[in-house]
């Protein structure tokens, strides 16, 4: 704790660091630990209570700057002057919007605040009401999502161990009832469902979330993995249906390259569904385990994330002695873009998953969300930087002479990072003259996820090319993050590529149909048909949607939904003044020759 006698001074600091130099706050205090530990940091790593005010300050910061630059407040209350400007901003925060509306301990700055007190919270009124509400609270509560690691554990013993768990949690902040509609009325649910579009997921309640990092013994064991549903998709769309095509070993002996893995989230979904592949097919060949062996390659470059991946595998991943396992992690300490396409060790790679760096806009309650709001210069000098990175790595994922099905996927709601990486890609590979010809495919297993990536933009995607793309938006009732997804397969081996929608199994346990979500604008909706029974349903015709009355029928649920959701209408009007904003936005920028940002 810092000597300073602001409470804020280490929210302050942590705020300021961000600003200046736009990192992520969880890097800044990573790395501020690392420093910690080599004995060359004066600073102690800032704690959680700190990072959350951060958080919080940084989701009020556009509507902060509002009030400061109404009525000319900031050149009156005298805060130019101000140096450290991250202090300032959590201070005004906790005036403004804190839960005590009061700021504690005392200073130059509080003093300087509080003497315009009444006039601050007259002028941050006018502004949240002039725009629809915006700033009052922006918490996003998610249910929780936790994958069962299929390789330590299976589905139907987490769920009835979790839901005896979860009853008698001591600590009353999950019951065995939930409030789970708007009329507030107690309602008898169970605690536990299945994901509609992730196999092995499970769905708790959001006051799940203290009690499943502190005390459940699934996630220290390994057999449980905290991973937001969105962040399951790229391991499922490039996993699902490879192989099925082939025959014999041929079918499940392919190797995979994670090609920014830590801390290894995908990299073991990708391990478990690859095995769980092996599995389907040991069994319909009557063949048993251990013939058929696949390694997923997991490169990673940072030092520190490497030893966490190292770390993670050996909890997550049994090693090959155990069990017969047929499918081996193999972390590499290196950089992905130096990785030689033609080094024989990687000739039997036939699949990608890149899931690079990227600006983390996408990640709901981080401050980077709401950067979108505010997105000035220096985000779009880093946004930029980023998408370069990502283009090169997407293009080396291309290069590699086997590899015919690669998932690019990020955690941005930036065109940039997103469509305008694919686009890119694509065009760029088509001019060279190697052969490298790609092209996009919607993943068949999310096709009964509704939200699609964005048409024309950037790199000028089709309509169909677009409705290929995933996209997550955690703020317009998805219940994920923001995420983006995009699976890319070679053209002349398209249509050997097997992308199979398989449907999930819930073994008796409910599927989840937005029972914890506060509004009914939830896109959990899965057909009626893929909870009933566990058939496979095989595809090998990639592009087309397939799921298009399902798409329209799921709109037309929502539409009936919407019409009696009065907090609905309050987001959608929020959305609408959000959209208009951004309009406006890309045409000044526009006017002014500068490159407008995701709207
Ligand atoms: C978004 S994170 C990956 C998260 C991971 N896929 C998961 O789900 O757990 C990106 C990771 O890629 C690593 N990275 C960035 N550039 C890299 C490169 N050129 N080669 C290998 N790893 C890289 C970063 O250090 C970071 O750990």
């Amino acid at each position: 704790m810092s000597k300073n006698s602001s409470p804020y001074h280490d929210a302050g600091w942590l705020l300021s660091e961000h600003l200046q130099s736009r990192r992520g706050l969880k890097s800044i205090a990573f790395d501020s630990q690392c420093k910690n530990n080599n004995n060359d940091r004066k600073k102690a790593p800032p704690d959680k209570a700190t990072y959350a005010t951060v958080c919080k300050t940084m989701q009020h910061l556009a509507i902060i700057n509002k009030v400061l630059d109404a009525n000319n407040l900031r050149k009156t209350i005298g805060l130019d002057s101000v140096r450290n400007k991250g202090l300032l901003y959590v201070m005004i925060y906790e005036l403004l919007f804190g839960k005590y509306k009061s700021i504690r301990g005392g200073g130059k700055i509080k003093r300087m605040i509080v003497k315009h007190e009444k006039e601050l919270r007259r002028v941050a009124e006018e502004c949240i009401a002039t725009n629809g509400g915006e700033g009052r609270d922006k918490d996003v509560n998610f249910p929780r999502y936790i994958r069962v690691n299929t390789l330590r554990a299976n589905v139907s013993d987490v769920v009835d161990k979790l839901r005896g768990e979860l009853r008698s949690a001591k600590d009353g902040t999950i019951s065995r009832t939930q409030r789970v509609d708007d009329t507030n009325e107690e309602t008898d649910v169970p605690l536990v469902y299945v994901d509609a579009h992730v196999p092995d997921l499970l769905v708790l309640p959001p006051t799940a979330s203290s009690w499943l990092h502190h005390d459940c013994e699934y996630v220290k064991t390994g057999s449980v993995v905290l991973q937001d549903k969105s962040s399951c998709f790229s391991a499922l769309a490039l996993a699902r249906g490879i192989g099925e095509g082939a025959k014999g070993d041929a079918a499940t002996s392919f190797d995979y390259i994670d090609a920014c893995s830590a801390p290894g989230n995908k990299t073991s979904h990708l391990a478990a569904l690859v095995q769980s592949a092996i599995d389907d097919i040991n069994r319909s060949s009557k063949r048993t385990r251990g013939r058929t062996r696949s390694t997923i390659f997991a490169f990673e470059r940072s030092s520190s994330r490497f030893n966490i991946l190292q770390e993670r595998m050996k909890q997550l991943i049994p090693s090959p002695s155990e069990d017969c396992a047929e499918v081996a992690v193999v972390p590499i300490h290196d950089d992905f873009l130096k990785a030689d396409p033609s080094d024989p060790k990687f000739a039997n790679v036939r699949a990608i998953m890149l899931d690079p760096s990227c600006s983390g806009s996408g990640i709901v309650n981080s401050p980077d969300r709401w950067m979108e709001d505010g997105y000035d210069n220096k985000d779009a000098k880093r946004i930029q930087s980023l998408s370069n990175f990502q283009l090169v790595a997407l293009k080396h994922a291309m290069s590699f002479p086997n590899v015919d099905r690669i998932v690019y996927s990020t955690c941005s709601m930036h065109d940039e990072e997103n469509e305008g990486v694919v686009s890119k890609a694509l065009s760029e590979v088509e001019k060279s003259d190697n052969g490298n010809d790609w092209e996009v495919m919607a993943p068949v297993c999310l096709d009964h996820w509704p939200r699609r990536g964005r048409e024309g933009g950037i790199g000028g995607l089709t309509k169909s090319q677009a409705d290929c793309l995933i996209r997550c938006d955690g703020l317009d009732g998805d219940e994920t993050n923001g995420f983006f997804v995009s699976l890319l397969v070679r053209k002349n081996t398209a249509s050997e590529c097997i992308n199979s929608r398989k449907t999930i199994d819930s073994a008796g346990i409910p599927i989840y149909k937005g029972q914890f979500s506060c509004s009914n604008r939830t896109s959990f909706a899965a057909s009626d048909s893929d909870s009933k029974q566990s058939t496979r349903t095989d595809s090998s015709e990639p592009i087309q949607l397939k799921s298009s009355q399902g798409r329209a029928q799921q709109k037309n649920e929502k539409s009936s939904a919407k019409a009696n959701d009065k907090s609905t209408k309050k987001r959608d009007k929020k959305l609408a003044w959000k959209r208009k904003q951004a309009l406006l936005k890309s045409s000044r920028m526009k006017k002014k020759g500068e490159r407008p940002t995701a709207a």
